[in-house]
């Protein structure tokens, strides 16, 4: 793999201090980031005491960090061991989890201190109701003090304690970003130098008293004693520090990696970020709030990647058009704006079902017969938003006999041959070749923390900031499932990048506005469920499939012995120029299920000869069926054959040679024509060819207005005509010149002159009507002879006749 220009210039710049990388998902951010090191360690760790740390949010990052470093080649490479082994004195890649606690560790030693931490939410459930409970006996009257808001509050003390603002003062002055945004609506906000606030304040101390007389302190409250401990004394400085996935870093958290930096001429902090994927509430660098807040000035120090390589155009088009949704993360001062390289490959397939069984077997069935035939197990992952949703395909996985597991987060294995279960959050940073995102469902995602003070706008963005990280983990293929009534984030990801299935073009199901609903003449009831569903089928029909409209009709009649019935769809072709049936299309309401539109598909089929292709769906669930009524993978798209043949095929004989020849040219580009001799196939070549106008009509039998323009042109040879711009072409309307091979539906090649010689075929005006005829001339007058016995001669003086040319060949046509 070779890095791009950009990624190179960053990975070998002179450290410079503090800097920012930032950059879309999959733009090789974490790339740059490890390959810094071996630059780093070469160059910019002269001292004895010069080490360098990086951070990588959650263990599952420390083995993608291996497998990123193993795939680019550089000339300074380190070998694995040095970077990763036991072997690594000044290199240290360490979670943030892992340095805080080993700074808890030593301070519990130190100081003896009894309490352990916990991450059990029963534990923090009961104290904080407790807590709630003694804060109101003495605050009767304040609204916050209620158990509907113990999750909410449980967060926000968790916030407060993550943002380090341990002075009630402080909290009272903060503005909430990244949470309630301050511009919510009605009386329920958190407004600033409120005795909420205090009762907030007041109640957070009290939880960790209570907490730490169980001999407990929560997650939060450890970080804080573990970046008091490293401030005290730090185990081990760092002269370069590199942050992956920075965004998501709290407060303290930074704090603690601030206190770690040891700085020096030739140190350096860097920052690797995406905005886009902040996907914890807590964190520090939210919009609005930029890195000065830190006490780093970032200008002419960001630096952004903005080409994704890990996702195809496709799954990027898809996964960007959900965020493009959201403002907050467009007005983000450092969201980066995507751009697309181009490597295609399938859109995302959505599917719908109506319990998570149903949703299981698809995913089962899909992974058995057919992904598992292309990729390992363990280039598959699975994600969902909780836990128990894994655990539910885990099981169904296993029980099916597909070998899978939720993957261990304190111990991860990327290796065994086993398909991985992960939730979003946990996915972070990491990518398969194919991602299956179940369960997104209402009510799951996004969900929103209930209560009277919850900021719903801040939680959907970051919640819509999750699920683009789920989408953006795929390499090649994405799938997208919902087990309940779909998430609303489904109908905001544009339709036309989300499909039915891999091998089918057809996009998911998507409603059509009533005005711009086809065949609306012929619809009964434009309101129904059912209609829905098929004016979807009918755009895809047209827009994926490009059929043309007048190919396709609705209600089309069919008699199954005798009776008869309507198919909901047809999609005509033409065959010999006859328009036949090709396509039957049996649609029912969405959701309703397909098993009756399929019965019905089939017995429409089963009378009908020309037909090739079924399909029956309902929105959710579609089967294309072939001839033979097998079950198959997709239809063929439109193609100019199915339409009447554009090519013309003309005989020409020329009148004066009597030479005959065939003239063949396409309608869709008349300017190519080939032409050969009658009956030869060799093409002959002419030095140029003149354009004639056409005219009609002319009656070669009653006497007619000529001269009324057709509009077409005709190239012929320019040696055919006697000079240049003195012919012009005329279609024949009647049948008075039979005799001599000039037919109804012809064209005669006239050239343009006012004389003509006995038995030339001539077109004479007569009373301003022309005619075709031969011409005789006898004295003062002529006589215009018609070759068909049930015509009468035409004599007339010579004075009341204009001969306007001669016919010196004709045209005759012979469409296929
Ligand atoms: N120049 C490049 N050419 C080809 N592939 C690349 C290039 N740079 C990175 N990649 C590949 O793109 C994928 C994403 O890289 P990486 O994980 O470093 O991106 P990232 O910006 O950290 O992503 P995210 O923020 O989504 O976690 C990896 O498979 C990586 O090998």
């Amino acid at each position: 793999m070779k890095l791009n220009m950009e990624q190179n210039r960053l990975i070998f710049s002179k450290p410079n201090g503090h800097i920012l990388i930032k950059g879309v998902a999959g733009s090789g951010k974490t790339t740059v980031a490890v390959h810094k090191i071996p630059y780093l360690l070469n160059h910019y760790c002269y001292g004895e005491d010069d080490k360098i740390l990086m951070v990588t949010y959650n263990r599952t990052l420390i083995n993608y960090i291996k497998y990123i470093y193993s795939k680019v080649e550089l000339e300074e490479q380190l070998s694995f061991d040095e970077l990763f082994g036991d072997q690594k004195k000044k290199i240290k890649i360490a979670t943030l989890d892992q340095l805080l606690y080993t700074y808890f560790k030593r301070y519990q030693e130190r100081t003896k201190f009894q309490c352990e931490v916990t991450f059990d939410n029963r534990i923090a459930y009961n104290t904080m109701l407790q807590c709630i409970e003694l804060l109101k006996k003495k605050n009767p009257d304040v609204k916050i003090l209620d158990q509907k808001n113990m999750k909410f509050l449980i967060d926000e003390i968790d916030w407060i304690k993550s943002c380090h603002y341990m002075e009630l003062e402080e909290y009272q002055n903060v503005d909430r970003l990244g949470r309630m945004s301050g511009t919510g609506e009605g009386p329920q906000r958190l407004l600033k130098n409120s005795d909420t606030r205090r009762i907030i304040f007041e109640l957070m101390k009290l939880y960790d008293q209570k907490l730490m007389e169980q001999k407990y302190v929560d997650g939060k409250t450890m970080a804080l004693i573990a970046l008091t401990e490293a401030k005290r004394q730090a185990i081990e400085k760092f002269t370069h520090i590199i942050v992956d996935e920075s965004q998501d870093l709290t407060r303290v958290q930074i704090e603690l990696l601030k206190t770690l930096y040891q700085e020096k001429d030739y140190s350096s902090f860097c920052f690797v970020a995406d905005t886009a994927q902040s996907i914890y509430p807590h964190s520090w660098l939210v919009k609005g709030r930029s890195f000065s807040s830190i006490g780093f000035n970032m200008t002419g120090k960001s630096n952004s990647l903005t080409k994704n390589y890990r996702t195809t155009t496709q799954i990027a088009e898809a996964a960007y058009s959900l965020l493009e949704k959201d403002k907050n993360i467009l007005e983000d001062e450092n969201f980066v704006k995507p751009s697309l390289i181009d490597r295609k490959g399938e859109y995302p397939v959505y599917r719908r079902f109506n319990d998570s069984k149903n949703e299981a077997e698809y995913i089962s069935k899909e992974i058995k017969e057919k992904l598992l035939k292309e990729y390992k197990a363990n280039e598959i992952a699975i994600i969902a938003k909780t836990k128990n949703q894994l655990t539910y395909i885990e099981q169904y996985l296993n029980q099916n006999g597909i070998k899978a597991s939720v993957i261990d987060r304190v111990n991860p294995d990327f290796e065994d041959e086993k398909i991985k279960l992960l939730t979003m959050h946990s996915i972070k940073g990491l990518e398969f070749k194919v991602v299956i995102i179940c369960g997104l469902n209402q009510n799951i995602i996004p969900s929103y923390i209930q209560g009277d003070f919850v900021d719903i706008e801040a939680m959907e963005t970051s919640e819509r900031k999750l699920l683009y990280v789920g989408m953006t983990r795929a390499n090649e293929l994405l799938y997208l499932t919902s087990s309940d009534t779909p998430s609303k984030f489904i109908g905001e990801i544009n339709p036309q990048y989300l499909k039915m299935r891999m091998e089918t073009k057809i996009k998911k199901y998507y409603p059509v506005l009533i005005d711009h609903y086809r065949y609306s003449n012929k619809i009964s009831d434009i309101y129904s469920n059912e209609e829905k569903v098929r004016q979807w089928m009918i755009s895809e029909l047209i827009n994926t499939y490009n059929y043309p409209e007048r190919l396709i009709d609705i209600e089309h009649k069919v008699y199954n012995f005798s009776k008869p019935g309507f198919v909901d769809i047809v999609v005509n072709i033409y065959k010999n120029n006859q328009k036949v049936p090709y396509i039957f299309i049996e649609t029912k309401a969405s959701g309703n299920g397909i098993k009756d539109a399929l019965e019905q598909l089939k017995s429409y089929m089963n009378v009908n000869h020309t037909c090739q292709y079924g399909i029956a769906t309902d929105g959710h669930d579609f089967i294309i069926l072939d001839k033979e009524l097998r079950e198959i993978d997709e239809i063929p798209p439109f193609h100019s054959s199915m339409l009447p043949s554009s090519l013309e095929i003309y005989t020409y004989i020329d009148m004066k040679h009597k030479q005959r020849y065939k003239l063949t040219r396409d309608r869709d580009s008349v300017q190519d024509i080939m032409i050969c001799r009658e009956g030869e196939n060799d093409e002959l070549r002419f030095d140029s060819l003149e354009n004639l106008n056409v005219y009609g009509e002319i009656v070669a039998g009653v006497p007619k207005l000529a001269y009324e323009e057709l509009g077409g042109t005709f190239n012929l040879p320019t040696e055919w005509l006697q000079g240049q711009n003195e012919c012009f072409a005329l279609k024949v309307v009647g049948d008075s010149m039979e005799g001599v091979g000039i037919e109804y539906g012809d064209y005669v090649i006239v050239h343009k002159q006012n004389t003509a010689n006995n038995m030339d075929i001539v077109v004479a005006t007569i009373d301003e009507n022309a005619t075709l005829k031969k011409f005789m001339s006898m004295g003062d007058y002529v006589l215009l002879i018609p070759e068909n016995s049930n015509y009468e001669p035409i004599q007339m003086k010579k004075t009341d006749v204009y001969i306007n040319g001669v016919v010196i060949g004709v045209l005759k046509s012979n469409i296929y």
